[in-house]
């Protein structure tokens, strides 16, 4: 088996697994209970919360352990509309969210908020330029991810820092669950950034982990209200074993990053430029600096998505279209369309994504697949013109 779905999820690393059994079995007291034995779960939450700040050199308190990518999307943005809804009801995000955060922004509008959704460019960048003309007196939060999950572009969160520097008041949020372990920490740890999301199931933790960094004086509502857990922000009992595990991922996952993402590239691009010769073949992800090292997304012209993804399984590999969430509902990419990619071509797309476990010799085995089902449609899509 072949696993190039990497963006959709990871798999658990062992060692990490260890780590979730062994707290399982013997610090599984509630970090909130008096006795020694909560004091135990306490200590060890306090110890993963110190480890994750010192991987992205943020202070404790910045850290907020939270359920996943999905929900630190929500947090930060509902709990901005909430806590900021006497300043102003106005958000500004892109066209290429995820849709934790799109949906997020679409239920505020039906709440009487006002979204603007910023266009990106041929190669999914949006431009600071664009987000500087979209601050209104009444603008709450700028929201922009680190990397796309569809195609892997990196977007200028420097610049966009840089223009929000003037705009003191605004919450800055980026969503940084593509961006783990890509050698992006300065852009996603930018000084201007008040918030940022992770979710544990990307970078080999846990399902049901993540947690979102908030800049110590930023102030976000909270969503979950009860025992008062997460200094009063997110109530709710916490999970040790996977909060302890999930340190431990992002601690091996940042690990000789750099080192890590050559192997990504070097993956990716024997792909790319084993396939780019075909004729029909579109590929939207670019190999500059511009993008992530391990997302690679190409049409088939004419071959749906989806007919791709079962052709590349029936040789053991695993791919997807041009997202998981996506996938099942037959929906175009809203990250192609937003590229101005032409329907026929966004419904053929697919996505590789990688992560440092995958070698050159899958790459090769990777092409040789290509090679066979590219001359099987290639068959289909003649005689589709013969009879045309
Ligand atoms: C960019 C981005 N944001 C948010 C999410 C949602 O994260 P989770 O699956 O942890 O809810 C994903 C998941 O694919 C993602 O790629």
């Amino acid at each position: 088996m072949i696993y190039f779905d990497n963006s959709a999820t990871t798999q658990a690393d062992a060692s990490v697994l260890e780590t979730y059994t062994k707290v399982s079995q013997a610090i599984w007291g509630n970090p909130s209970s008096l006795h020694n034995f909560g004091e135990k779960a306490d200590k060890l939450l306090s110890q993963s919360r110190q480890q994750i700040a010192d991987i992205f050199g943020v202070k404790k308190h910045e850290i907020f352990f939270t359920s996943g990518g999905t929900e630190g999307d929500n947090w930060v943005i509902k709990g901005t509309a909430i806590a900021k809804r006497a300043f102003g009801k106005h958000l500004i995000t892109t066209q290429i969210e995820h849709p934790a955060v799109i949906n997020t922004m679409q239920q505020l509008e039906q709440l009487g908020y006002e979204v603007t959704y910023l266009p990106v460019d041929r190669t999914g960048r949006v431009s600071a330029s664009d987000v500087a003309a979209a601050i209104r007196p009444d603008t709450i939060l700028v929201s922009v991810m680190a990397v796309n999950n569809e195609v892997g572009s990196i977007q200028p969160i420097d610049e966009i820092g840089a223009v929000l520097a003037d705009y003191p008041t605004i919450h800055f949020h980026v969503d940084a669950v593509q961006a783990v372990g890509k050698s992006l920490r300065e852009l996603v740890f930018n000084p201007r950034v008040d918030f940022a999301t992770f979710s544990g199931h990307k970078f080999h933790a846990p399902r049901g982990t993540g947690f979102i960094y908030m800049k110590a004086g930023k102030k976000l509502a909270p969503l979950m209200s009860g025992g008062g857990q997460e200094s009063n922000l997110r109530s709710g009992t916490e999970n040790v074993p996977a909060i302890a595990a999930m340190a431990k991922a992002l601690r091996i996952v940042t690990t000789d990053e750099a080192v890590k993402n050559q192997q990504e590239q070097a993956v990716r691009k024997a792909i790319i430029e084993h396939i780019k010769t075909q004729p029909n073949i579109t590929i939207f992800s670019g190999t500059d600096e511009h993008f992530a090292p391990h997302i690679l997304t190409f049409a088939i012209e004419g071959v749906r998505g989806e007919t791709i993804v079962h052709a590349f399984e029936d040789h053991g590999i695993y791919i997807s279209t041009t997202s998981a969430c996506s996938s099942k509902k037959e929906q175009v990419s809203g990250t192609l369309m937003a590229m101005h990619t032409p329907e026929n071509l966004a419904t053929s797309a697919v996505r590789v994504s990688l992560d440092a476990t995958n070698t050159l010799a899958e790459a090769v085995a990777f092409n040789q697949a290509f090679d066979t089902i590219y001359a099987g449609f290639g068959k289909i899509m003649t005689k589709r013109n013969a009879s045309n």
